[in-house]
């Protein structure tokens, strides 16, 4: 039986970045009074101690882990290390603490990327750990995957609410729209926008534009948190994604004509394309209960209603190595 409550304390670990904010909202809006959250300046996650100090003061019910290194395919492929090694300290810190300290329920994000390039499609949970991973992503996908197995064994062995969730490709409100670091569909927001502003001059966008995406909304994938958070699921893995995917060139032409740009495409084929597709079966968190709303084209509104808004104070993430 899930023994979480309205009242029970839940840590949202990373709850200023895109996912982790719209956590927040949605379990505010499920009427949860308690949650908390700590900046990365307030709280290095990468910081045992400091991890284990924090939890042991809190003592919250339950942890979701939304704090991560996370970047599209240009910043995977550049600070392969930090993307391995801050995720690891990141996600060990957190699950091994919640382990030691008796945290009821934790729930890990992950992501797609960690099934192989070549599996078969839709990806099925259980293709993990087949065959090799896509080279642009595979130090991130090793630090996920390890996360993943980390709380299998906690639930294995001890038989703990630990649950890993694996979110394809995100986008909505706070995401990133630094253009070295971030992902495609803010990119290609940012960029649409700008030529369009700048009297529709071309854009250039990356790779062959044949990759396949799937794209889900960060509002749904935060009803999934909630999902989790409400009910004891009763296997260690869940995809969480549309079920959906569209090649990057139709991703382009969609946001070329949601922002209205009339200038010309460009496609560079000096940068990666990374996976040729990886669309996730997402048949067995639906078969639960879950299931997403916003379709593509009505996110894509959404997202672009945001960055008008807010694009003059947009964070910059920045990577050092
Ligand atoms: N965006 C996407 O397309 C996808 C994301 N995911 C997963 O979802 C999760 C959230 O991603 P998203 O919201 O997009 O990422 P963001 O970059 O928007 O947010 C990441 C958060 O992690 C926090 N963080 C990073 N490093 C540290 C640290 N050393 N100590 C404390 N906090 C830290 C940041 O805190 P602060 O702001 O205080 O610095 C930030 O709030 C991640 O696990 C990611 O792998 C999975 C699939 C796709
Ligand atoms: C969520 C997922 O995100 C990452 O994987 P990815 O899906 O390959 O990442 P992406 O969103 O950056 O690119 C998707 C596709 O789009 C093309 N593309 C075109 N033009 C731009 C462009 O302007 N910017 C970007 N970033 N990509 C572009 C790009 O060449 C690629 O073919 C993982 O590293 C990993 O972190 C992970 O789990």
């Amino acid at each position: 039986m899930n023994s979480i409550h309205k009242q029970s304390k839940i840590y949202i670990a990373g709850h200023r970045g895109m996912v982790g904010s719209a956590v927040w909202r949605a379990l505010e809006a499920d009427g949860y009074t308690n949650l908390i959250g700590k900046t990365s300046s307030e709280l290095d996650l990468r910081n045992q101690d400091a991890v284990s100090e924090f939890i042991a003061s809190e003592h919250p019910n339950v942890i979701i882990d939304a704090a991560a290194r996370v970047g599209g395919i240009l910043a995977n492929s550049e600070f392969p290390y930090q993307f391995l090694m801050e995720n690891l300290q990141i996600q060990n810190n957190l699950i091994d603490t919640a382990h030691k300290q008796n945290v009821e329920k934790f729930i890990f994000l992950g992501s797609s990327c960690i099934y192989p390039k070549l599996a078969p499609q839709p990806l099925k949970e259980d293709c993990l750990l087949t065959d090799s991973l896509e080279p642009t992503n595979e130090w991130y996908a090793i630090a996920k995957i390890t996360g993943v197995k980390a709380c299998e064994a906690i639930r294995k062995q001890y038989n703990k609410d630990f649950v890993s969730l694996m979110p394809t490709n995100l986008y909505g409100s706070f995401d990133n729209f630094d253009l070295n670091t971030s992902h495609v569909l803010p990119a290609m927001l940012r960029k649409f926008h700008e030529a369009k502003e700048n009297g529709n001059t071309p854009v250039t966008l990356w790779g062959s534009g044949t990759p396949m995406r799937e794209f889900l909304y960060v509002d749904d994938m935060a009803q999934a948190v909630v999902f989790a958070v409400n009910n004891k699921l009763p296997e260690h893995l869940y995809n969480v994604g549309t079920g959906t995917d569209v090649t990057i060139k139709e991703l382009a032409e969609t946001i070329q004509n949601v922002i209205g740009h009339q200038g010309d495409i460009i496609w560079d084929s000096e940068k990666p394309d990374g996976t040729p597709r990886k669309l996730m079966d997402v048949s067995k968190l639906k078969g639960a209960g879950w299931k997403y709303e916003i379709e593509l084209l009505q996110g894509i509104k959404k997202t672009y209603a945001w960055f008008l808004e807010h694009h003059a104070s947009l964070k910059q993430v920045k990577l050092s190595k």
